[in-house]
């Protein structure tokens, strides 16, 4: 990196939820990014943005009509500030089947681990899906996942179910419109954490395996939310979720950095989880926008890095830009 990227102080706007600005802009973030020239600098997203500049850079996990024509507008009159991510990258993965399309795409070099998404059939409504559940049953059987379409951050959109039986499927409520095959991988997932060319992949709790046997003893529905931000559980003091082994390091980094070519975002992480019949065969079920990466050790560095890299690299695309417009 040039020496006047670091002489330079530079200006980075964050504009996030009261949570999120609690838990990710901590002071020794604020002073990590200071003592590397970066100040970071509350946006009020009730005011116009416009009037909130000079700005390099705008790291956001805000959503709306309103939120997006205020960035659109803040772009058209500052060309060359720098936004983190683009709204319309983060609504593809923002609807949980647009957000399986992008894994589809995702182009991973011939290997011995295989990459896949589960099964999974979205509906208009819960009466279609009743009325279709002899064809949802054939094809993906039981246990199944129910799922919002939207992972937009809303407060139900985390709130799922379980379904064991025909029953099960008869007293869903109408929000879960997505049914998913569910797939036994151990009771672990990885979450694998992506901030430009930073790749970490963590161990978390999952939902527990369902044998054939268990299943016919299971009835209805189950409710569940976020399990993998669950305290962990001793597990029975066995040590079982130490021992499991991690994916290998390079099948992580190489579908990292498709995951971020593919879908256009830099910040995000993905969960993964590995078939429990099949453990060359990952799965992954689930892409998060700017997650919480506070969780990640040394986080402060990390995004500094990150930042400092992605003004780095918007800064010679502009020179590069304005190259060619020299020579037309
Ligand atoms: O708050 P945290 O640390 O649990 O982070 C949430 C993420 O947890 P993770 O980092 O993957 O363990 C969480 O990931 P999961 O969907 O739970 O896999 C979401 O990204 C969540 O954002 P939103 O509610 O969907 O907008 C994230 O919430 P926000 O931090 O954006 O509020
Ligand atoms: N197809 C699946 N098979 C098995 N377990 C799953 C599957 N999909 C989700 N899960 C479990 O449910 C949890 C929540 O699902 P996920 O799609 O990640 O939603 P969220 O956005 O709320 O994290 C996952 O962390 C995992 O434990
Ligand atoms: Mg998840
Ligand atoms: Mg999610």
């Amino acid at each position: 990196m040039s020496s006047s990227t670091h002489s330079k102080r530079h200006r980075v706007g964050y504009a996030l939820p009261p949570k999120k600005i609690q838990a990710f802009i901590k002071p020794s973030l604020i002073h990590h990014a200071d003592q590397h020239n970066i100040d970071l600098i509350p946006i009020d997203p009730s005011k116009p943005l416009i009037e909130q500049g000079p700005l390099d850079c705008v790291i956001h996990k805000l959503y709306g009509l309103d939120w997006k024509s205020q960035l659109r507008h803040f772009s058209s009159l500052n060309p060359d500030a720098l936004i983190i991510d683009p709204s319309d990258s983060i609504q593809r993965i923002h609807d949980r089947v647009s957000m399986l399309q992008v894994v589809s795409n995702l182009k991973v070099s011939e290997r011995k681990q295989v990459l896949d998404v589960p099964r999974q059939l979205v509906f208009s409504d819960s009466e279609t899906m009743v009325k279709n559940s002899d064809d949802l049953i054939q094809k993906l059987g039981f246990p199944l996942i129910a799922k919002p379409l939207m992972a937009d951050g809303s407060e139900t959109s985390h709130k799922m179910y379980l379904v064991f039986d025909r029953e099960g499927i008869d007293k869903l409520e109408s929000r879960v419109i997505i049914m998913q095959e569910f797939v036994n991988h151990g009771g672990v997932i990885f979450k694998v954490y992506v901030a430009g060319d930073f790749v970490k992949c963590v161990k978390r709790k999952s939902l527990p395996d369902i044998k054939e046997e268990k299943l016919a003893s299971l009835k209805g529905l189950l409710p569940f939310s976020q399990i993998s931000n669950l305290e962990e559980k001793s597990d029975c003091g066995g040590g079982e979720f130490d021992r499991v082994e991690m994916p290998p390091v390079d099948f992580v980094e190489e579908v990292a950095m498709a995951m971020k070519e593919e879908s256009g975002i830099s910040l995000l992480n993905f969960d993964l989880i590995r078939d429990a019949r099949d453990a060359n065969r990952y799965l992954i079920i689930d892409i998060n926008y700017f997650p919480g990466f506070e969780k990640i050790p040394n986080y402060e560095s990390v995004l500094t890095d990150f930042l400092l890299n992605a003004m780095e690299k918007n800064k010679s695309r502009d020179v590069s830009m304005v190259r060619e417009r020299d020579d037309d």
